[in-house]
């Protein structure tokens, strides 16, 4: 900045004491000294493009890591309030929003004030009179700059909205593809995503617009200045009131003068796009987990044998619901024992299970494992110790031994293939030439339904827990793979000291365990063996005259 600053100077020098006075070794030597200047300011300006592109990638990686590591922790509350396309969004696009501004403000936030205030310190020192001329240009400057954001400002903030709602409609678009062409919706689905383009392509130009018309206005500002400061600078010379070399250096700094407001301007520009999406960002960053973390955990027993699982008065509502989910579960499960969940759709089946690994906090009431409130333990020791099979099964691309490994890295093959067989998901498995290297396609979409389904249950099976929870995972089997798998779970020595919870909708499926729990719009409203409860409960009698009477109907 002092070589730049000093360029100007040096410039009147040669012009006043060297040209004017056709003295070559003095021009030779400030020459030389301009040259050495110019030397310095270029590598200057090559370290400060380095540095600040290399602290703002890095300032973009730890935002994206904290922001991941976030989200990941979320809990299901939590990603119920911020859609999971516009966290896409936020780990991405507004990430790049603030790394932009970043460069911009380490470039120019601290070089342009100081060159502001240095250009027009020694343009002054060159001639008061002429520094005149900038009481006007520089209100006209700031008028137009101001104007410049009362239009562009609004724009730029709307334009993460937008791009969150291009990737909403993109991304449900893509998870959905197949029912919008099994309901002949494409071109349906075809005009929303044009909308969505066409408002954020709007935006976009009307922002890009208002700034590009900034630059041919900034030039004639600057034109116009300059055209000023010849003008009267050629009077002042004229009557011998200035030098030719002052009014040089005057001109290059008015330049710089003018340069530098226009690089501050620039950064008030882009600082409200930027703010906008460091807000989103720290939205992410300062929500506040719902989920209670002990401060000095409990500590289960990594070899106990026998396992309890204790429901006791268990109340538990969605935080967007009016009513409960679940009112008063109270129910207890040991090492060894079956525990089914039975009931319509709706009735909390789901929302049950997924109180056990913590994905929802209780209300009120306890839920115990092992005799520890499971809101005493770590949320690491708690998981560990639960292996879950959730109603839609998710692969991850990747082999089907990773799949398998993915909650018990140390497995061998032996383990694994004992796993496919109890979830009875060997043989096509093994009818594959790569056996288990066999590939797993974006979404496990190279699997059917039912093979998913097993891998899923197979890779809760590799993980060695004291709870297992298939929730209604055994609904995309037939009958018979239904009851073999059942049979081969039940046949499992280590299933044999654990809990296992299994939830259905098919009597077949419930009638052998140990203890039935039948649910209806989240009460429990019966408890008790198959035949104490065909006995005795009405809902569960319920359930078996519909589900006879389909039996007869085909
Ligand atoms: N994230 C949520 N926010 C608000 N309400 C929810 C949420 N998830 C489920 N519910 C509601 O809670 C109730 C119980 O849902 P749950 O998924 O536990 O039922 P289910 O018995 O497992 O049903 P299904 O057999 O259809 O899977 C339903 O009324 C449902 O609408």
């Amino acid at each position: 900045m002092i070589a730049t600053l000093n360029l100007p100077s040096l410039t009147s020098d040669i012009v006043n004491n060297g040209v004017a006075k056709g003295d070559i070794p003095y021009i030779w030597k400030v020459g030389a000294e301009m040259a050495g200047f110019s030397l310095i300011s270029i590598l200057a300006a090559v370290c400060n493009v380095f540095l600040a592109a290399r602290t703002s990638q890095k300032l973009g990686q730890n935002l994206r890591s904290d922001v991941y590591r976030k989200v990941i922790n979320f809990t299901k509350d939590e990603y119920d309030q911020i859609e999971t396309s516009s966290l896409i969004t936020r780990t991405t696009n507004d990430v790049v929003q603030i790394q932009n501004v970043a460069i911009i403000m380490l470039r120019m936030m601290l070089m342009a004030p100081i060159m502001l205030i240095g250009a027009s310190f020694l343009a002054y020192t060159k001639d008061h009179q002429l520094t005149m001329i900038f009481l006007i240009v520089l209100p006209i400057m700031i008028v137009f700059v101001g104007l410049l954001l009362y239009f562009s400002v609004p724009l730029f903030r709307a334009m993460q909205t937008k791009t969150d709602k291009i990737n909403r409609i993109f991304r449900e678009g893509l998870t959905g593809v197949r029912v919008i062409r099994a309901f002949r919706q494409d071109q349906f689905e075809q005009d929303r995503f044009e909308d969505a383009n066409r408002d954020y392509t709007d935006n976009a130009i009307k922002v890009n617009t208002i700034i590009a018309l900034a630059f041919p206005v900034m030039t004639l500002i600057m034109s116009g200045t300059n055209v000023a400061i010849v003008w009267f600078g050629a009077k002042l010379i004229g009557s011998q009131a200035m030098q030719v070399g002052n009014l040089i250096a005057f001109m290059s700094y008015a330049m710089q003068i003018l340069m530098s407001f226009m690089m501050l301007s620039m950064v008030f520009v882009f600082i409200p796009r930027a703010q906008a999406s460091a807000k989103r960002i720290q939205t992410v960053l300062n929500l506040k987990s719902t989920m209670k973390q002990a401060p000095k955990p409990a500590v289960l027993d990594p070899h106990a044998k026998n396992h309890t699982l204790r429901f006791d008065h268990v109340d538990y509502r969605y935080h967007n619901a009016e009513l409960p989910a679940l009112s008063d579960i109270d129910f207890e499960a040991h090492s060894g024992q079956t525990i089914a969940i039975i009931g319509g759709t709706g009735s909390g089946k789901t929302t049950l299970v997924s109180l056990i690994p913590r994905f929802y906090d209780v209300d009120k009431g306890d839920i115990e494992l092992d005799g520890h409130n499971i809101e005493d333990l770590s949320m690491v020791d708690l998981r560990n110790q639960i292996s879950l099979v959730p109603q839609k099964a998710t692969l991850f691309t990747g082999s089907v031994r990773d799949n398998l490994k993915y909650g018990n890295e140390d497995a061998s093959d032996d383990q694994i293939w004992h796993a496919l067989d109890i979830a009875r998901a060997r043989d096509f498995i093994e009818e594959d030439p790569a056996g288990l290297d066999m590939q797993v396609e974006q979404g496990g979409d190279n699997f059917s339904g039912g093979q998913k389904q097993r891998l899923a249950i197979a890779r809760a099976l590799v993980k060695k827990s004291s709870v297992y929870v298939f929730d209604d995972s055994f609904s995309a089997l037939d009958f018979k793979t239904d009851a073999d798998l059942r049979a081969a779970l039940r046949a499992d020595k280590h299933i044999q000291q654990s809990i296992t919870v299994i939830v259905a909708q098919r009597i077949a499926t419930v009638a052998d365990a140990d203890l039935i729990l039948v649910l209806d719009n989240g009460k429990l409203v019966g408890k008790g063996t198959h035949d104490e409860l065909r006995a005795t409960n009405k809902v569960y009698q319920e359930i078996i005259h519909s589900q006879l009477r389909e039996e007869d109907e085909k």
